[in-house]
């Protein structure tokens, strides 16, 4: 893992990093800590059950237990392969939960499972009518390099590439001229297209995944360029090997048919939250200083970035920022529930920016809130009392209403853009950390996490949220942050074991079976209508891709 680079980004952001003369830092969340403000936004909890179908894909074997269990003990288990290379420590805390070692015998049984329906019969009936035989294809399908976890999300693509570097004279002899080509512009570039980049910071090396030691690495690209990727993709021969990818984020869903149709790929569908916290565990396993808080919190002049111990992690509140906001609670690698969200996220903050200020990029949004002011334009406790609201503990210096001031014209002419978007991504981090510390409160919880891309290259966020978890708790609850911030759900994906994978598979195969039935209905029902009535549009389904 290529470590020095982290603290050289932030030293570097922390220099632009302009910070206000605040004595005390500006205060986090709007509102006092007794009458705690209602979360605008907020979903109402939803548990999440986790996704087991992978479960029910594997029913057909179970008649023949007995054999099964030979072929387990006789098999060496490969799920979390990284898992049996682990030191004891690390071991445990992935077995530390309540369920997870029931998970863990489920896998090697599925391994077996697996494993026995392809080295027999291929021609006993599964799910959906596919053959051992077939399934057995498409596993072997989805070993077959390249290796990729890809997070589809509503604003960034973030891919998970798997480098081997343990390839024999042999197997590069026998490797494909193709792959080659594709394992070479991955890794020899770090720009792609026109929105692609590699994050090299956060390569990780001497990595071993199904047995195979390598590189990952981090890729990018923005949602919206999806059709130029997979373009590229196909010029550079994607569409002439036969690839399933495991994918995950609405993504994966919305642009389903583009990848078959266009480059030949499948895609195994995961659920975005379980792969993001598979992927945040595996992480933590690899890099020891993955996990990070701020140190001296409470004063924003003077907090630093340091390594957090996240070896032994639940539970934990989990805040993934990325367009919109989700927040988990985590009491084990297979255990959590969604507590919470809103709207009012990283997309949220970059589409205000754009539009108060006129600028084009995440990175200039951040830029231009570096250098400004948000007490341009919020309104401040001091404003509205001429000091401190001393009853409720609210400090003259707090906000008091995010955007306060912009209702008087002479106050809207004096602000600069930069003030703006100092104000946009403070009010954003506000609320975000306001509901964060609620759910922690409601789940008695005691450290939040915050992932997702929205704290990409922007210590103003973390600092702030650091600072809210620490000051509104009474150094209770502590901000914890992950060197890999965005990955995680690609990340995962890429981990994912061959039972789940079949599972997916599987599903897959049921959803289009579905979907041509319902198309073949909606035909019907649409010609019906068509004959019998009127032109308007049948079509419903509002997909743009
Ligand atoms: N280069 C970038 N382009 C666009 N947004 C970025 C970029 N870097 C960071 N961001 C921020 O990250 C958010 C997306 O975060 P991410 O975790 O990738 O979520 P999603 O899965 O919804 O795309 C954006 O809304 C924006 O606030
Ligand atoms: C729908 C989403 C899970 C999609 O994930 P994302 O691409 O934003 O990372 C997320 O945007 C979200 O949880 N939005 C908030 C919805 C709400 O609770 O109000």
């Amino acid at each position: 893992m290529k470590v020095p680079a982290k603290d050289s980004k932030y030293s570097v952001n922390l220099k632009i990093f302009k910070l206000h003369n605040y004595s005390i830092a500006p205060k986090i969340c709007g509102g006092s800590d007794k009458k705690s403000p209602s979360p605008t936004n907020g979903t109402a909890p939803a548990v999440l059950t986790k996704r087991n179908s992978w479960r029910a894909s594997w029913k057909f074997s179970a008649a023949k237990q007995q054999q099964k269990q030979q072929l387990a003990d006789s098999t060496q288990q490969p799920e979390y392969e990284c898992d049996a290379e682990l030191p004891a420590d690390k071991r445990n805390h992935l077995d530390s939960n309540n369920d997870s070692s029931t998970a863990t015998d489920n896998r090697s049984q599925h391994w077996a499972d697996a494993l026995e329906r392809v080295s027999t019969s291929s021609n006993v009936e599964c799910e959906n009518g596919r053959t051992a035989q077939q399934l057995s294809g498409e596993l072997d399908e989805f070993m077959s390099m390249p290796w990729f976890g890809m997070d589809i999300g509503g604003t960034l693509t973030k891919l998970v590439y798997f480098e081997p570097k343990d390839i024999t004279p042999d197997e590069q002899d026998q490797e494909a001229e193709i792959l080659r080509n594709i394992r070479r512009y991955l890794t020899k570039n770090s720009a792609y297209g026109k929105t692609g980049h590699r994050d090299t910071h956060l390569q990780m090396d001497n990595v071993e995944i199904r047995k195979r030691r390598g590189s990952l690495h981090f890729i990018r690209f923005q949602t919206t360029d999806m059709s130029n990727f997979l373009l590229l993709a196909k010029q550079k021969g994607m569409a002439e090997l036969v690839t399933t990818v495991c994918a995950t984020g609405g993504g994966a869903f919305k642009f389903e048919n583009e990848f078959r149709q266009q480059v030949n790929m499948k895609l195994a569908k995961f659920d975005e939250l379980d792969t993001l916290i598979k992927g945040i565990l595996f992480a933590e396993v690899q890099n020891p200083t993955e996990c990070y808080f701020y140190e001296n919190a409470r004063d924003i002049m003077k907090s630093e970035k340091r390594a957090f111990d996240f070896s032994k992690p639940y539970p934990f509140i989990l805040v993934n920022v990325g367009s919109g906001v989700s927040i988990l609670a985590v009491y084990g690698p297979d255990n959590y529930k969604r507590v919470s969200g809103t709207s009012l996220g990283g997309g949220t903050f970059l589409g205000l920016c754009c539009l108060l200020t006129g600028c084009n990029s995440f990175e200039e949004a951040i830029q231009l809130a570096t250098k400004g002011d948000n007490r341009k334009v919020d309104k401040l406790v001091r404003d509205i009392y001429g000091g401190d609201y001393d009853r409720f503990g609210l400090t003259g210096d707090l906000v008091a209403s995010s955007f306060g001031q912009m209702h008087i014209k002479d106050k809207r002419s004096s602000v600069s853009r930069e003030d703006l978007a100092n104000a946009t991504l403070v009010t954003i981090t506000n609320n975000i950390g306001s509901i964060a510390r609620m759910c922690a409160l409601n789940e008695k919880m005691d450290k939040v996490v915050f992932v997702g891309n929205f704290l990409r290259v922007n210590p103003i966020s973390m600092k702030l949220l650091a600072y809210a978890m620490e000051f509104w708790s009474n150094g209770t609850l502590k901000a914890l942050f992950l060197e890999h911030e965005g990955y995680f759900g690609a990340l995962g994906c890429l981990l994912q074991f061959n039972g789940e994978i079949a599972a997916a598979l599987n599903e897959t195969a049921e959803t289009s079976q579905q979907t041509q039935k319902s198309e073949t209905t909606a035909d019907t029902f649409s010609n019906t209508i068509n004959s019998t009535t009127s032109p308007h549009s049948n079509n419903t389904n509002n997909s743009d891709s």
